[in-house]
This record gives C-alpha cells, sequence and structure tokens, in this order.
C-alpha cells in the first residue's frame, strides 16, 4: 500500500512533507516510495521554494520496519541494489535543486535518521531522539548512514555512535553538529520552514553531508582511528562481521570517496540482512517488545498509578543498591532498619556507590547531592504512611520477612504495594500471614543488580492485575527491563544461571580446566564465563542463593566443597581481590597458579578419585553443550511449568540476566540450532554417567520424541496469566 507521506505547499513556499505511518512512522519500500513520490511532486512545482520533511504526531521516523530483515522475510522486500539509498536518497533528495531542512520530533532513529541526515539542514527539540541503530539488529546503516554521519560529527564520534547503537538526544545532538538548531516542539516546524527558506535566499549555508569533509580527521589518523576500533569490536564481539564490515565501509568512504561507498553499503545491506545474526537479534528485538506483555491484562486497558514513595527495608548490600537505583531514577526513598549502625553503613554504601558514578564522570556532584536528598533513613514505620511501594530486602528469613509484612499492614496505605526482593522464598508464604495478598509480589533485582538490565516481577495468583500494571510501568521507569514469573520459590531466571554455575563446578571438579571453561564459553559469546562470573557475583552471594536451591533441589543440583574451601582462605571473589583468579588494583583478572590446590580439596571432600580424563578431552563445543543445555533444560522446564508466560521471554532473561550472547537469540532460540532429539540424547547421555543432575525433562522428551523444536508453540503455556 503506498501513500505514506503527506504534503502539504505553504503560503510561504515550503512544501511540508510528512511522512504519515503511525504510531511510529516506520519505513518500508512502500513509505519510501512514497516518499520519493512527495519529493518529487514539491520539486516540479513552481510555487514551492523549499522542502521540509518531518513526521506524523510528534514522530520523525523510528527507522525501517525490522520484520523486512532476517533470513525469508527480506527477501520479501528486495529490490534494485542502491535503489532507496543511491536513487532517492542521494539523487532525489539531497541533490535536488531546492534545499530540504529535516524539523525532528521524538525518534528519528537508522533510515529516520539517515534521511534526516542527507537533508540540508536540521533542526529538532531538545528531547528528540537520535541514533543509527542498525547494528542492534545485526545489519548496517543502509541509506547513507555510513557515510553520512561521520561527516557530520567526525569520524570518532560517528563511529562510536553507530558500533553501540548510541541513541542521543536533541540538546547533545546540537552539541555534536548533528542538528544545526534546537527548537521548542510548538515552534520546530516554524523555524525550519524559516530555515529552508534562509537556505534559498543565501542566509544559510547550503549543506550536503555527502561531500562535507571539515568535520573528518585526516587520512593518517581516519587510518589509525578504524584500526583501532576494528581491534575493539575483535576483541568484544568475535563471532559476528556486521561491526567489521561497517567499519570497512566507512572506512571505503574515506579512502576512495562517499559514493563507491555508498554502493558497498548498498551491497553489504543486502547481504547482512539475510544472516542468522540478524534473524537472532530481530528475534531478541521483538521478544523484548513481547515480554511486557499480558494477554489477559493487556484487554483490562488499565493505566499504571503513580508511584512516588518508595520504602525499602533491610539496611543489606542489596538494599543500598536498590536504594541507589531508586533514588538515581528519582524516587524519594525511605531506606529502614532496625539497628542504627546498619542504618548509617546502608546509607554510607549509597553515598559511594554516588561517589563512584561521580569518579567514573556518570554523574556530577550537583546530581549526587540532588539524589541523595531523595534519601532519608528510618529506625521504625513511622514514616510508611504515605509510601506507594515497599521492596522488602531482608536476610533470607521466612520468619523475619512475615513480620515485616503484618507490619507493612498496619503502617501502610491501603493502596501500597507490598513486595520483597525475593530470591528463594514463595511470595505467597512470605504474605501468608496478611490479608492483602492482592497487593503482594515478588520483585527480583538480579546480582549487580544496577548494571543487571532485568527485573522479574513473581505474581501470585491473588496479585492484582492493577498490581501488574503499576510494577510493569516502575520497571521501565527504572530502565529495567520487567519478566512477568509465577511464584515458584524464586527459582525462576535464577535456576538457568544456578545450573549453568553448578556443571561448570562439576566439570572443573572432574578435572576439565576452569580457565579454559571461561575461555571456551567466553569465545562462545557469554558476557563472562561461569568462573569470572561467579567472582563477580561474590562467592558468598552464590553461596547464599545456591544453598537454598540445593536443599530444595537436589537432584537437579551439584554440592560441592570447591567454592566454601576457597572462601576458607578468604578467597571471596573480585571484591576481595581474589576467588578464582587474582586481582590487581585495577580489578584485572589474572589467572592463579595456586588454583589447583582448591580443585584437589573439592575433589576428595565429593570422593571424586580421579580426573575423568574423558572430560579432559571434551572439545569447545562439547563444553559449551554440556554447560549450557543443562540451564536449557532448565528453562524447559519454567515454560513447562508455566512459570513464563512465552518462550521467548526465556530468551529475553538469558540474554539479560545470563549474558547470553543476543546475537544467538537467546537460550531456547538457539536450541533450535540443534533440535530436541540432539539435545535429549545429549542430556540422556551425560545423565547416565554424570548423574541425574543432567536428566532431560519432560519437555524435551516429549518434543524429542515427535521431533518438535524447543521453541515452536505446540502447548499452550500453562502460565497463570
Ligand atoms: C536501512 C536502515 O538503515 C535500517 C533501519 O532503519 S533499522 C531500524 C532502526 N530503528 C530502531 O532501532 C528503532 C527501534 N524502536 C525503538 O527503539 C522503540 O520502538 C522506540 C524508542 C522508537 C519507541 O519505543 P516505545 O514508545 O516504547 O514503543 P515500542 O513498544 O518499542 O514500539 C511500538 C510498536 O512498534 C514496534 N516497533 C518499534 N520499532 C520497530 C521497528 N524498527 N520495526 C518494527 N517494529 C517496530 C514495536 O515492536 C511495537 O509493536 P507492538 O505494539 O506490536 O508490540
Amino acid at each position: 500500500m503506498l501513500g505514506r507521506t503527506t504534503v502539504e505547499v505553504r503560503a510561504d513556499g515550503v512544501a511540508v512533507v510528512t511522512i504519515n505511518n503511525p504510531p511510529l512512522n516506520l519505513l518500508s519500500v512502500d513509505v519510501i516510495l512514497s516518499l520519493k513520490e512527495s519529493i518529487e511532486g514539491a520539486l516540479i512545482r513552481d510555487d514551492v521554494k523549499a522542502i521540509v520533511v518531518t513526521g506524523s504526531r510528534g514522530k520523525f521516523s523510528a527507522g525501517f520496519d525490522v520484520t523486512a530483515f532476517g533470513g525469508s522475510q527480506g527477501k520479501k522486500t528486495k529490490m534494485e541494489l542502491g535503489f532507496m539509498s543511491i536513487q532517492i536518497v542521494t539523487d532525489t533528495l539531497e541533490a535536488a535543486r531546492k534545499p530540504f531542512v529535516a524539523a525532528i520530533e521524538g525518534p528519528a532513529f537508522g533510515g529516520g535518521l539517515e534521511i534526516a541526515l542527507a537533508c540540508h539542514a536540521r533542526i529538532s527539540t531538545s528531547s528528540a531522539q537520535l541514533g543509527l541503530t542498525e547494528l542492534q539488529y545485526g545489519i548496517l546503516p543502509g541509506l547513507g548512514g555510513t557515510q553520512r554521519l561521520p561527516r557530520l560529527v567526525g569520524l570518532s564520534k560517528a563511529l562510536e555512535m553507530i558500533l553501540m547503537s548510541k541513541r542521543v538526544e536533541g540538546k547533545e545532538a546540537r552539541t555534536l553538529s548533528l542538528v544545526d538548531a534546537i527548537a521548542p516542539a510548538d515552534k520546530l516546524l516554524e523555524l525550519a520552514c524559516q530555515w529552508a527558506l534562509d537556505i534559498v535566499e543565501c542566509r544559510r549555508p547550503w549543506m550536503i553531508s555527502l561531500y562535507r569533509t571539515d568535520k573528518l580527521e585526516t587520512l593518517a589518523e581516519a587510518r589509525a582511528i578504524l584500526n583501532s576500533a576494528r581491534l575493539e569490536v575483535q576483541r568484544q564481539n568475535p563471532n559476528v562481521v556486521h561491526p567489521l564490515v561497517c567499519i570497512d565501509v566507512i572506512g571505503q568512504g574515506i579512502v576512495s570517496g562517499p559514493r563507491k561507498a555508498l554502493w558497498k553499503e548498498a551491497e553489504a545491506l543486502q547481504e547482512l540482512r539475510q544472516s542468522s545474526t540478524c534473524r537472532s537479534l530481530v528475534h531478541v528485538f521483538f521478544a523484548q517488545r513481547q515480554i511486557i506483555k499480558i494477554p489477559v491484562i493487556s484487554k483490562m486497558n488499565l493505566l499504571p498509578r503513580k508511584i512516588v514513595k518508595v520504602a525499602v527495608v533491610g539496611g543489606g548490600l542489596m538494599s543500598s543498591e536498590i536504594a541507589t537505583m531508586l533514588i538515581l531514577s528519582n524516587y524519594q526513598v525511605i531506606l529502614k532498619e532496625t539497628n542504627k549502625k546498619h542504618l548509617i553503613d546502608a546509607i554510607s554504601r549509597v553515598k559511594e556507590n554516588l561517589q563512584n558514578r561521580v569518579k567514573n564522570g556518570r554523574a556530577t556532584q550537583e546530581g549526587l547531592e540532588k539524589s541523595l536528598s531523595l534519601l532519608e533513613g528510618v529506625l521504625d514505620y513511622d514514616k510508611f504512611k504515605d509510601v506507594d511501594l515497599v521492596i522488602e530486602a531482608e536476610s533470607e528469613s521466612l520468619s523475619l520477612k512475615q513480620e515485616i509484612f503484618s507490619n507493612l499492614e498496619k503502617c501502610c496505605p491501603l493502596h501500597c504495594i507490598f513486595t520483597s526482593n525475593i530470591s528463594t522464598f514463595s511470595v505467597k508464604l512470605v504474605g501468608e500471614r496478611t490479608k492483602s495478598q492482592h497487593r503482594i509480589a515478588g520483585i527480583h533485582f538480579f546480582c549487580l543488580s544496577p548494571v543487571m538490565p532485568l527485573m522479574e516481577i513473581v505474581h501470585t495468583e491473588c496479585t492484582s492485575p492493577q498490581v501488574i500494571v503499576d510494577l510493569i510501568d516502575f520497571g521501565r521507569k527504572m530502565r529495567k527491563t520487567p519478566i512477568m514469573v509465577s511464584d515458584r520459590k524464586g527459582y525462576t531466571v535464577n535456576s538457568m544461571l544456578l545450573t549453568y554455575l553448578h556443571v561448570a563446578i562439576l566439570l572443573a571438579e572432574r578435572g576439565v580446566d576452569v580457565y579454559r571453561i571461561d575461555q571456551v564459553l567466553k569465545s562462545f559469546g557469554m558476557q563472562v564465563g561461569p568462573f569470572r562470573m561467579l567472582d563477580v557475583v561474590g562467592l558468598q552471594v552464590f553461596v547464599v542463593i545456591s544453598k537454598k536451591f540445593v536443599e530444595s533441589l537436589p537432584d537437579r543440583s551439584y554440592k560441592s566443597q570447591l567454592i566454601p574451601s576457597l572462601q576458607q582462605d578468604n578467597r571471596k571473589g573480585e571484591r576481595s581481590g581474589k576467588g578464582f583468579y587474582n586481582y590487581d588494583n585495577c580489578g584485572k583478572a589474572s589467572p592463579d597458579p595456586k588454583l589447583s590446590r582448591y580443585m584437589k580439596t573439592a575433589r576428595d571432600a565429593s570422593n571424586v578419585t580421579f580426573i575423568d580424563s574423558e572430560l579432559t578431552k571434551l572439545s569447545d563445543s562439547e563444553i559449551v553443550e554440556m554447560i549450557l543445555f543443562p540451564a536449557l533444560n532448565e528453562a524447559c522446564r519454567m515454560i513447562s511449568d508455566g512459570v513464563v508466560i512465552r518462550s521467548s521471554d526465556l530468551d529475553v532473561a538469558s540474554v539479560l540476566g545470563m549474558g547470553f550472547p543476543a546475537y544467538r537469540g537467546g537460550i531456547i532460540y538457539w536450541s533450535d540450532s540443534f533440535g530436541s532429539t540432539y539435545i535429549c540424547s545429549r542430556l540422556e547421555k551425560w545423565s547416565k554417567e554424570y548423574g541425574v543432575f543432567f536428566r532431560p525433562c519432560d519437555y524435551i522428551m516429549e518434543r524429542s520424541a515427535k521431533s518438535i523444536s524447543l521453541t515452536s508453540e505446540t502447548r499452550q503455556a500453562k502460565s497463570q496469566l
């Protein structure tokens, strides 16, 4: 269907071409063809002196509809190479004999921003969002962005923005010279039209981004910058090619001229959009958008209630981290402890967290003071009468938690939501002694929560839809991705993670080198290997969470003395300077040759009398399978138990909560590259050799028997939502 742009010619001779494909004005071949038609129409009209391009309803354009990318779907929109980028954007728009100005409000991402880059000037609002986000989908900017952005903001900045899919706000874009002026939303169109007329009257320069050189570094500098960018992406992401391809295309423009490079960009886009990396990343993108959709509740059209004041109960490490996140998200926070010294310690930790942000340039001293002014420490419940949300983060004692919830019911207003930052108990059990079950839920921030983008919302069968809507909104305001899980003793995403860590310990105890395991998993694409992860999380935290897991699910966990033996020697992980690795003053990790000593102690304690030569001979891919299939097994249990709403939620959870590589699509999606039969047979084999820990769950066995993939939704999930 064509006709996704409109044209209005104003009395002053400016034609306003509006991209009109709500809600986000996404681009498609049809929209681009309609844009071409509108532009050509305006160019041949004698009464049109200049053209302003904008988007309808306060949104410039969020770029191409990414469903057009990735494998077979991508082929549907295959068209003549370079048609959109060269024929339309470059030769029709940028080369036009009338000036074009982009008026940008809201999102201008990917192809949307690329259209704006080809205009002769750009005006935006200060809160507009601009970015070339294509690499996040395994492709590269395909409408000339690889050539125009470096020419507008300089090569270094452009590389940073493109390689990291970085989004900037209008005001930052102005300082980068990405936009020429900032205007308030209600004056944006007026200023853009005036600017366009000023270009006609030669009062402002007519800039063609593609041929600008004033911001480009010298050739020698450019080569050095490109080389270091190549090394960095190879170091960070050795398994994907699209960042390197993108750097090459940018480099070609600088060395051989932008026109030639536009062709190379078009060719590269054509190829990359059909890659499995693109398919996986597009899957993760949509899975992430799906995750907050709860079919039953969506139909109720409930609006989230405003949460202003949040109380955090408990003064431990986790509480300080939660309080820090809350004040950084501008919530008023009460931090409650029972003991004055603990309260002072907790507040000091919050201050320390904030000071670290100032030290590493992520916040200013003024910002620190503003954040701290939102925090109040208390020793009783007097100030709880107007809190909207309580997050209980006390130590893992059921009776203590139950007592706190009973007190909350007495001291908080009726609308207040009670949550527990739970990891090992059922939320229902925690709230059992109250009559407020409808407003009780779990919120699970993960270890190292300020950097972990995942937040679990644990609902019971009594949690009200309104509370769920409120908590999803709360999570998003905290810039977390909320995943809804049903009450299952807290072992949701953690059960995947713990299984992953337990099997790594099992292999290490039976002779596979710890550092090899880490290196293999890192090469596979995990953010960090399991042992490095244990050090980062802290061995004590692992022991506390793991203990309950082992107690409740002895068949699905592996008991080892490895970690206790390290702890006995004061090796507690990165924070203590030693764990599985040694850490220098800058936190750099290096392997420790003395580790074998602890291995021996652990082996003796577990009665593992010999090093398993079969295991020491495992290939890299076998190590990956042996460590990740049990986690996948756990994920499948969650699907069949209805803990999550849909299997793709666990793909997101594995990426954001475990550090699973997004370019493999998440743990369930990845399983399709093996098939259920292979996975089941491997688990069965290991189960015979190394114990029930590896036994495949019914879900995998059933699917294997029928040769059905683990991702296909043949059975209605049993989620309560
Ligand atoms: C050739 C070119 O160089 C290639 C490109 O242009 S690649 C595309 C670049 N564009 C992007 O990266 C933008 C991605 N989108 C976003 O970041 C966010 O959607 C946004 C910040 C623009 C808006 O966020 P928000 O208001 O929260 O809305 P959000 O829920 O994310 O999106 C609304 C709907 O649009 C969909 N959507 C958003 N961007 C989309 C895209 N680029 N393609 C397809 N669908 C998209 C979402 O899936 C969602 O669909 P649903 O309602 O059916 O679930």
